[in-house]
């Protein structure tokens, strides 16, 4: 639109300065031609004038001596045939006979004087050889610029009046146009001044121009409302990206849990065990330290399942993890399930004693759980009518008094000791010897 605008307003400025080029350019023919007519008519009265005496003298001569009274009138035929100012004759007898043009104005020309012979002197005043002249008396070159001048009143009201009603116009409503901005709503252009009336067609231009706008509005707000529906899903996608790797980071770490513990009780797993057993023989060994290992086995869970079902000996499994849990809470502690109903505590820096005091306080918080059997083969019954479940240990040092060769070494010595306490009437803490 802003394009268009402005190449219709500099097509039309051409045309006007090439019109107007067009003018001067017949303005300039016609100077030159009313100089070259002036330069032709000087000339031929100068050869007119040179020739008088020759073409005159005669006549002139012969009207004074035989008829005086035609003188007058043979000048005046001089004067009109050649279109001179005024000629004069002075007699050898001293009378003087004048005529002059009625029409003479302007600057007078040039005078000159021929001498007759026996008729006497004749002066002649000729018309100053200028533009001027030449117009007044050549009707047609004359009324041809007129014409010209005319044309050129014309052709420059004309040019104003393009400029006044239509190329200003166009150059304000190409500014307005080059302001033009998409992202704020459609208006009207302020182009108009008040009372202004252009023509149709400019209103028409405007029209048009604010149905661009509309449109170009309309399909912004579109490509605008487009790109937020892709923002958001983008955020949406980034958030579901976010959750799926929160979710994927506690998959591992469940995964690493597992590989590390055992999933019914939370209790660190074998794997786990027999690396913190070698470790920790390792340095119980290097710095001559204690390293106390116990086992245990809860008794009678095969009946307990039977009786009360899996699940209740799950429970059981899962009482018995958290008070070892609760009984040995250092961060050197670790307690593992080793598989079944069989669980180990690994102890470093404890001794024999150490470890069995805390042991038996632990099956003492057990007791008090006082968690109900309910299938104890008859020949069990140490804790009077208590039916309740119990636990066997096995415990075992690394220490001074036992310096054991290797970890399996200390395993099988605690093994042995829960042997010996299975088979001495359960429910008991058996120790190394
Ligand atoms: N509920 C439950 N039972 C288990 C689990 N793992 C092993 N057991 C059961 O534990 C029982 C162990 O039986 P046994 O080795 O005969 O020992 P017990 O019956 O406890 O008798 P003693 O150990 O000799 O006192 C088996 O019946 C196993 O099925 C478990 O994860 N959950």
């Amino acid at each position: 639109m802003t394009f268009k605008a402005i190449s219709i307003s500099v097509g039309a400025r051409t045309m006007v300065a090439l019109f107007a080029l067009g003018l001067l350019l017949i303005v300039m023919s016609s100077g030159w031609q009313l100089r070259e007519e002036t330069q032709r008519r000087a000339a031929q009265l100068d050869q007119e004038l040179r020739a008088i005496p020759a073409l005159y003298g005669g006549p002139l001569t012969l009207s004074i001596e035989q008829r005086p009274d035609e003188v007058l009138g043979l000048l005046h035929q001089i004067l009109q045939r050649h279109g001179l100012q005024s000629v004069e004759l002075l007699t050898q007898t001293g009378e003087q006979y004048r005529a002059q043009s009625d029409t003479a104005d302007g600057e007078p020309g040039p005078r000159t004087e021929f001498t007759l012979g026996q008729a006497g002197a004749l002066r002649i005043q000729a018309p100053v050889a200028s533009m001027g002249n030449t117009l007044r008396h050549d009707p047609l070159l004359r009324s041809t610029l007129i014409h010209l001048l005319l044309v050129i009143a014309l052709a420059l009201i004309g040019a104003a009046m393009l400029d006044r009603w239509l190329l200003r116009r166009l150059r304000r409503l190409s500014e307005e146009a080059s302001r033009f901005d998409p992202t704020l709503p459609p208006q009207s252009l302020s182009w108009l001044e008040p009372d202004d009336h252009p023509p149709t067609e400019l209103l028409r231009l405007e029209q048009a121009f604010a149905h661009v706008h509309t449109s170009l509005g309309d399909e912004l707000q579109r490509e605008q409302s487009r790109g937020r529906q892709l923002r958001d899903e983008v955020e949406r996608q980034h958030q579901r990206l976010e959750q799926a790797e929160r979710s994927l980071d506690a998959k591992r770490r469940e995964l690493a849990q597992l590989e590390r513990h055992d999933a019914l009780t939370g209790a660190s797993n074998r794997r786990e065990f027999e690396i913190a057993l070698r470790r920790e023989f390792k340095r119980a060994q290097r710095d001559q330290g204690r390293l106390a290992l116990a086992v245990l086995d809860v008794d009678d869970l095969k009946p307990y399942n039977q009786h009360h079902g899996r699940p209740a000996g799950d429970e059981v499994l899962k009482a018995l993890a958290r008070v070892l849990r609760e009984q040995f809470q250092r961060d050197t502690d670790l307690v593992a399930r080793l598989g079944g109903e069989e669980f180990v505590v690994l102890l470093p820096g404890l001794d024999l004693d150490t470890a069995q005091g805390l042991l038996e306080g632990m099956r003492e918080r057990w007791r008090e759980l006082a968690i109900p059997h309910g299938a104890r083969p008859s020949a069990r019954g140490r804790h009077g009518d208590a039916d309740i479940v119990t636990l066997s240990l096995g415990l075992a040092a690394y220490q001074p008094g036992h310096p054991y060769m290797s970890p399996q070494a200390l395993m099988q010595a605690a093994d042995e000791a829960l042997y010996l306490a299975k088979h001495t009437g359960r429910d008991r803490l058996c120790l190394a010897s």
